[in-house]
């Protein structure tokens, strides 16, 4: 293998983007400018949105528009209920909303076939949460439950999924982890969008191969794998004990590591917080001696540090949600980044093709 091949494209800079900003260095994040931390405390969900899809902050006059077209398009319609019944009740949730999305697509772009790519995004933003806690209640054979317009994104979210208001510190700590999700530059499932996009396809297309690529353990997965190992863990487990086994088995840790912070990831200790507040609502002080001593015991073995899905696995699980919902509350979240690349992609768009050096068989021919 020659010097020149950037195996998993590590090191390679693809672009440009004027989305966010990941700094390693400093171990920040910025959207549009914007400290994510700063974000996070301040805005909505929906104001976050608006801001990566046009650059700037929503006036109030444009919040309240985008906020009433959202609440329209929640509800889901009998025919995409009918995909989500049609799907095995024990298929992949990441599955179940990536075959449900491929049908949105392929509806709208026939229904609606001159919908510029920021109306598309925003369907899609609007419908996810209904698709997502449709099947987690069917998944539990409940009834499903229609959306309510007189709540915001995140607390109807927590409605159509669980069927009751949620308490505030919930809706704060699920507000944080969809604005802390949203987009993080040229990851694996952005990354995707932008190749398909590149080849000139719709912005569903590249939505749907995103999904795919999110679901991998390495990627969005990880917040799901990250729960069987806190469940690992349970029952006063020594966290040290179970890393030296766990080293020995030669066993990725989910939710630890990161290609390109190497010393802590931004978005982290807002997690963290949230995530603390959360477990003392819950009045659950266990599950933060496992988050911190699992942590612990990572630092004192390896300068390998936890990812954002480190935090978010366990806050998802203590909101009730099951844990193989938890990648598509991340799908929820990022296809507001994926839809921002997309566009991106499109306003100065190259065909993105890289080469490859053959490594196979000789030339060599058909003996006749
Ligand atoms: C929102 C997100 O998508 S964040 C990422 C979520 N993914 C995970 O949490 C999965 C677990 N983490 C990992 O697998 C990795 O850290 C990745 C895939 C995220 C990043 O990987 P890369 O940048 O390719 O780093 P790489 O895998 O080469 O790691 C460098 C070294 O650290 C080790 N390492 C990195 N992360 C971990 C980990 N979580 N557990 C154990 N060892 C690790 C590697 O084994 C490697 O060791 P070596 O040099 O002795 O072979
Ligand atoms: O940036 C990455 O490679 C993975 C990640 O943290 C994200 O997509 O949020």
């Amino acid at each position: 293998m020659s010097d020149s091949i950037a195996k998993g494209l590590v090191g390679v800079v693809a672009d440009t983007t004027a989305i966010s900003k990941v700094n390693p260095e400093t171990n920040s994040l910025l959207y549009r400018g914007y400290p994510v931390p700063e974000l996070a405390e301040h805005c909505s969900f929906e104001q976050v949105a608006l801001l990566l899809w046009n650059g700037e902050l929503p006036s109030d006059a444009e919040l309240a528009e985008f906020t009433e077209f959202e609440r329209e398009n929640r509800a889901l319609d009998a025919d995409v209920r009918e995909v989500l019944d049609r799907l095995p009740s024990n298929a992949h949730p990441m599955d179940v909303v990536r075959t449900a999305l491929s049908f949105v697509g392929a509806r709208a772009l026939a229904e609606h076939p001159d919908e510029d790519g920021l109306d598309q995004a925003k369907r899609l933003f609007a419908v996810i949460p209904s698709i997502v806690a449709a099947n987690q209640r069917m998944r539990r054979d409940q009834e499903i439950i229609e959306p309510r317009d007189d709540l915001d994104y995140c607390q109807n979210f927590l409605w159509m999924t669980f069927g009751e208001e949620p308490a505030p510190e919930v809706v704060e700590a699920f507000r944080v982890s969809m604005i802390l999700y949203a987009e993080h530059s040229f990851n694996a499932s952005t990354f995707t969008a932008r190749v398909v996009t590149s080849t000139l396809a719709d912005l569903y297309s590249a939505v749907v191969a995103a999904v795919g690529a999110l679901k991998g353990h390495l990627h969005g997965g990880a917040n799901e794998a990250v729960m069987e190992i806190f469940r690992e863990l349970e029952g006063g487990v020594e966290p040290g004990a179970w890393l030296d086994e766990a080293f020995k088995q030669k066993r990725k840790i989910m939710g630890f590591g990161h290609r390109v912070y190497k010393n802590g990831d931004s978005r982290v200790p807002t997690m963290r917080a949230a995530l603390e507040k959360l477990a003392a609502h819950y009045e659950r002080p266990d599950v933060m001696e496992r988050y911190d001593g699992l942590e612990q015991a990572m630092a004192d073995r390896k300068p390998i540090k936890p990812n954002l899905d480190y935090p978010s696995g366990p806050a998802y699980d203590l909101m009730g949600f099951e844990t193989e919902v938890f990648t598509p509350l991340f799908v929820a979240a990022r296809v507001v980044g994926w839809s921002a690349h997309v566009l991106e992609q499109r306003a100065d768009n190259a065909l993105i093709r890289p080469l490859s050096e053959y490594s196979g068989a000789d030339e060599r021919h058909i003996q006749s």
